[in-house]
C-alpha cells in the first residue's frame, strides 16, 4: 500500500502537489485564494483539481449561490410603492373610485394601472363592480399594514442585493410573492468552488510530499555536464489513456498493388508498363482477336473521339499480323478468314486489358524473360457492388524454350500463395490469344466459395509468330479490386474508391493471412 502511495505521490504533477500543501495549510481555503498562494493561474488550479479529482485524491464541491436584484421596474415599486398600495392609500379615504379615474387619483403611469387593477383583486383589497373599484375590508386592514413582499422590497431598497439563505421566514414568503410577478427581480447565480480532501488525499498528506522543480526539457548543457543526472523527473503513467493517432498510411488498394509488385519482382520477373490510351493494334489485333469480336463492341470498349487514330507500329509487323488474321499468315492456322481493315487498328481506346502489354514486349524483347506489368483498365461496365468501369490488373509473360501449361499452373499456384490464398483451382476457358486456356478461382474461407480472379493460357501461336517469338510463352491477367475486397473483407467494390476516411483510419493495412 505504501508503495502505492509513492507511486502516486511520484507521479503528480506539481501543481497537483501545490495545491495539496495548500488544501494540507487550510482546509477550507478557495480556488481565487490557492492561486494567489501559490502564483497559479485559476486555470491551473481548477485543472491540477480536475485531476486530482479524477485520481480520488479529493472531491470537488460545487456551491451554487442564488442572490436577488431590483430591476429597473422594481427599483421603481421600491421608491414609490407597489401600485395597488399607491391606489389603497386612496381609496382609504375616497372608499370608491370609477376606473377611468384610477390613473390621475393614484397618480400611476399606464402600464401601472393593470398591475393595480389586477393585485387589488388577488390581494381582495378591492371590488370591481359596474367600472367602480371599492375597498373590501381586508384593504382598509392593509391600509395600516405592510404586505411581507412589500417589506422585502424595502430592504431590498437599501441593501440591494440578498441571499435567500439569510432570510427570515416571513420576508422568504416575500420574496417568494414577488418572484411571481413579472419583471420585478433578477436573480444571479454565484459558483463556489471547495476541495475535500479524500482519504486517499489525507494518506498522501499524512505521507508527505515534498515540491522540487522537474525538469522537464533538458538542454544541451545538462546532458554534457552530467547534471541531468541530479535533476528530479516525473514519471509517466504509461497506462494513462492517450488520444487516437491517425498517422498518414497507404491507401488499401495501393498496399495490396505494392504487395503484388513486391511478389513478382521477387520471383525474378521484370516489370514493364504500357500506355492507358492505346491502338486496337495492340489491344485487340496483336492478340489474334477478330476485328468482329464481341468485345471490340461500343457498349464494351471505350472508343476515344480525341486522338480519334493512333500511330501504328512499323509496317512489317502490323502486315504480319494482318496476314496472321486473314489466312494464319506464317503459322499453319488458316486465320479467321476476312479482310483485315488497318483503319480498324487505328482507333484509339482505353485499354480493356493490360494484355496488350505482354504483346508489344514479346515484340522487342528475346526469350528468355519473365515480365509483369501493374494498370488500370478500363471497360463499358454498370456500376455496381461488383463492377466499375475502371479497375486494376496485373499481367504477366513468361517466355522461353521449356516454358508450359504446369509452369503456368505452378506460378500462378505460388502467386496466390504468396498473397494468402492457398486454395486455387482452373477452369477452362477460352481466350482468342491462348489455348490451353483457364480461368483461375481461389478458395474463400469466409464465404464458403470460390471466386473468380482472372484469366490465363499459353500464347498462341497466331500471337507469337508475328512477334517474331519462336519459343511458347505463358501469360495470365488477373483482377486486383476482387483480391483487394477479400482481403479487407468488403462487399462493395466502390468502398476501395470512395475515401470513406473512417474506414480508411480504422482499417488495418496489415489485415490478412499471415506469409510464412
Ligand atoms: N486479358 C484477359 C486475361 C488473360 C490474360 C492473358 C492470357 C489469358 C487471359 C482478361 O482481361 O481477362
Amino acid at each position: 500500500m505504501s508503495d502505492d502511495i509513492t507511486k502516486i505521490i511520484n507521479e503528480l504533477h506539481i501543481y497537483e502537489k501545490k495545491l495539496l500543501k495548500e488544501l494540507e495549510k487550510d482546509e477550507n481555503i478557495t480556488p481565487d485564494k490557492i492561486a494567489e498562494n501559490t502564483g497559479m493561474d485559476i486555470k491551473s488550479v481548477m485543472s491540477a483539481a480536475g485531476s486530482l479529482a479524477s485520481k480520488d485524491i479529493i472531491i470537488m464541491e460545487k456551491d451554487v449561490e442564488e442572490h436577488f436584484q431590483l430591476t429597473s421596474d422594481g427599483a421603481l415599486f421600491a421608491d414609490e410603492g407597489l401600485p395597488e398600495r399607491r391606489v389603497i392609500n386612496v381609496l382609504k379615504e375616497k372608499k370608491q373610485i370609477p376606473m377611468k379615474d384610477l390613473m390621475g387619483a393614484a397618480g400611476l403611469q399606464k402600464f401601472e394601472v393593470n398591475i393595480a387593477m389586477g393585485w387589488l383583486v388577488r390581494k381582495n383589497w378591492a371590488k370591481i363592480d359596474k367600472g367602480v373599484i371599492s375597498i373590501t375590508e381586508k384593504g382598509e386592514n392593509a391600509f395600516n399594514n405592510l404586505g411581507s413582499d412589500e417589506e422585502l422590497l424595502s430592504i431590498l431598497k437599501i441593501k440591494h442585493i440578498i441571499n435567500p439563505f439569510e432570510l427570515p421566514n416571513n420576508l422568504l414568503k416575500g420574496l417568494n410573492e414577488l418572484k411571481n410577478r413579472k419583471n420585478l427581480l433578477k436573480d444571479t447565480k454565484k459558483v463556489d468552488h471547495s476541495f475535500k480532501l479524500t482519504p486517499l488525499g489525507s494518506k498522501i498528506l499524512e505521507t508527505g510530499i515534498t515540491i522540487k522543480e522537474q525538469a522537464t526539457q533538458l538542454t544541451h548543457e545538462q546532458l554534457e555536464s552530467g547534471e541531468y543526472e541530479k535533476l528530479s523527473y516525473r514519471p509517466y503513467d504509461i497506462n494513462a489513456e492517450s488520444p487516437n493517432i491517425f498517422p498518414g498510411k497507404m491507401h488499401p488498394l495501393r498496399k495490396i498493388i505494392e504487395e503484388i509488385r513486391d511478389i513478382f519482382l521477387n520471383m525474378g520477373f521484370t516489370e514493364s508498363d504500357g500506355d492507358i490510351l492505346n491502338s486496337a493494334f495492340w489491344n485487340f489485333d496483336s492478340l489474334f482477336q477478330p476485328q468482329d469480336h464481341a468485345a471490340r463492341e461500343m457498349q464494351d470498349t471505350f472508343y476515344v473521339k480525341n486522338p480519334a487514330r493512333v500511330d501504328l507500329p512499323d509496317e512489317e509487323l502490323v502486315e504480319r499480323v494482318a496476314r496472321t488474321h486473314e489466312d494464319g499468315g506464317e503459322t499453319s492456322s488458316e486465320g479467321w478468314g476476312y479482310k483485315w481493315d488497318v483503319e480498324v487498328a487505328k482507333q484509339s481506346v482505353l485499354r480493356t486489358h493490360t494484355t496488350g502489354i505482354s504483346t508489344k514486349y514479346l515484340e522487342s524483347h528475346e526469350p528468355p524473360f519473365k515480365m509483369f506489368s501493374v494498370g488500370r483498365v478500363f471497360r463499358r461496365e454498370t456500376i455496381n457492388y461488383k463492377h466499375l468501369p475502371e479497375f486494376h490488373q496485373v499481367e504477366g509473360v513468361v517466355a522461353g524454350e521449356n516454358i508450359n501449361f504446369q509452369n503456368l499452373l505452378g506460378i500462378l499456384r505460388e502467386f496466390y500463395k504468396k498473397l494468402g490464398f492457398t486454395q486455387v483451382r482452373f477452369r477452362p476457358a477460352y481466350f482468342p490469344y491462348t489455348y490451353l486456356s483457364i480461368e483461375t478461382e481461389v478458395f474463400f474461407e469466409e464465404k464458403d466459395s470460390w471466386i473468380e480472379l482472372g484469366g490465363a493460357g499459353m500464347f498462341r501461336p497466331e500471337v507469337l509468330k508475328p512477334l517474331g517469338i519462336d519459343t511458347p510463352a505463358l501469360a495470365f491477367g488477373l483482377g486486383i479490386e476482387r483480391l483487394a475486397m477479400l482481403r479487407y473483407d468488403i462487399n462493395d467494390i466502390r468502398m476501395l474508391y470512395k475515401s470513406d476516411i473512417k474506414w480508411l483510419r480504422e482499417l488495418p493495412l496489415d489485415k490478412g493471412i499471415k506469409l510464412d
